[in-house]
C-alpha cells in the first residue's frame, strides 16, 4: 500500500558521520514494517562493489547502481513504497526533480549525502535537496585531529591537504579522506583567490 502522502527525508554530514549507517537503519526498519523498499546509488561509487551500499564499519544492503537520476524512475516497481538513495551528492541537478516526482506520487524517499565537498563548499545538488526535504538530519563524525565534532571532510594526497583547485569528485575512503572540525580542516590554494567586486 502506498503512503497517502509522500515524503522526502535527507541525511547529511561529513564522511564517516554515519550517514550510510542511518540510511541502512531506516531501510531495515521499513522492511520490518513490510514496506517494499528499493535502494539506489550512483554508478560512479564502486568502492565496495557495484550492487551494494556499504557503511565504513561493514553493514550493507543490496542496491541498484544507476548512471542518471532519471534511471531511478525507470527502475521503480509498482509495489515499491520506500525509495532509498545513497551518495545522492554525486547525481546531477536532475535528481531534485526526480525526488520531488517520487515523493509527490506518494512514495517515502530517504537519501544520504555529503553536504560539503573537500573544499568545504556545498556539494552539487545538496543545497536544493535540503530545501525541498520534509525532514533533514545532519550528522557529525569525530575530528581525527582534535576529537571535537567533525563537520568537514579533509582530502589528503600523499598525506598532505589537497589543493582547492583539485577536482571535486574523487571516490575513496580512509586512504584519502579524514573527518575534521572547522578549525582542523585546511584547503591550501595553488593560486591566490581573485578579488571579486
Ligand atoms: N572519524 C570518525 N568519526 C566517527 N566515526 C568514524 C570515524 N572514522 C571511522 N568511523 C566509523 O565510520 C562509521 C560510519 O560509517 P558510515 O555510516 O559509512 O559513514 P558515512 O556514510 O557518513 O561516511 C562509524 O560508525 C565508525 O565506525
Ligand atoms: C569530500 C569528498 C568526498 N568524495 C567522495 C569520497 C567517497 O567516495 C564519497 C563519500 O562517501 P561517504 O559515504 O560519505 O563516506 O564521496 C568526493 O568525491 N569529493 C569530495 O570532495
Ligand atoms: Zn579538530
Amino acid at each position: 500500500m502506498k503512503h497517502l502522502s509522500g515524503r522526502f527525508e535527507i541525511i547529511c554530514g561529513s564522511m564517516f558521520s554515519g550517514k550510510t549507517e542511518e540510511l541502512i537503519r531506516r531501510v531495515r526498519r521499513a522492511i520490518i514494517a513490510k514496506q517494499a523498499v528499493q535502494v539506489f546509488k550512483p554508478q560512479i561509487d564502486d568502492r565496495y562493489g557495484i550492487e551494494v551500499v556499504k557503511s565504513h564499519d561493514g553493514q550493507n544492503v543490496e542496491a541498484i547502481p544507476v548512471a542518471t537520476p532519471e534511471a531511478i524512475i525507470d527502475h521503480i516497481e509498482p509495489e515499491t513504497t520506500v525509495v532509498a538513495i545513497d551518495e545522492i551528492q554525486f547525481f546531477s541537478e536532475g535528481i531534485v526533480d526526480v525526488v520531488q516526482q517520487l515523493a509527490s506520487s506518494g512514495l517515502r524517499v530517504v537519501a544520504a549525502g555529503l553536504d560539503l565537498d573537500f573544499r568545504g563548499e556545498p556539494f552539487g545538488p545538496m543545497p536544493e535537496l535540503l530545501c525541498v526535504a520534509e525532514e533533514v538530519m545532519k550528522l557529525h563524525a569525530i575530528c581525527v585531529v582534535c576529537g571535537d565534532l567533525a563537520s568537514r571532510t579533509q582530502r589528503l594526497v600523499n598525506n598532505e591537504p589537497a589543493h582547492y583547485e583539485d577536482p571535486i569528485i574523487m571516490v575513496g575512503a580512509q586512504e584519502s579522506y579524514e573527518a575534521r572540525c572547522r578549525k582542523c580542516h585546511s584547503v591550501p590554494r595553488l593560486q591566490p583567490a581573485t578579488e571579486t567586486s
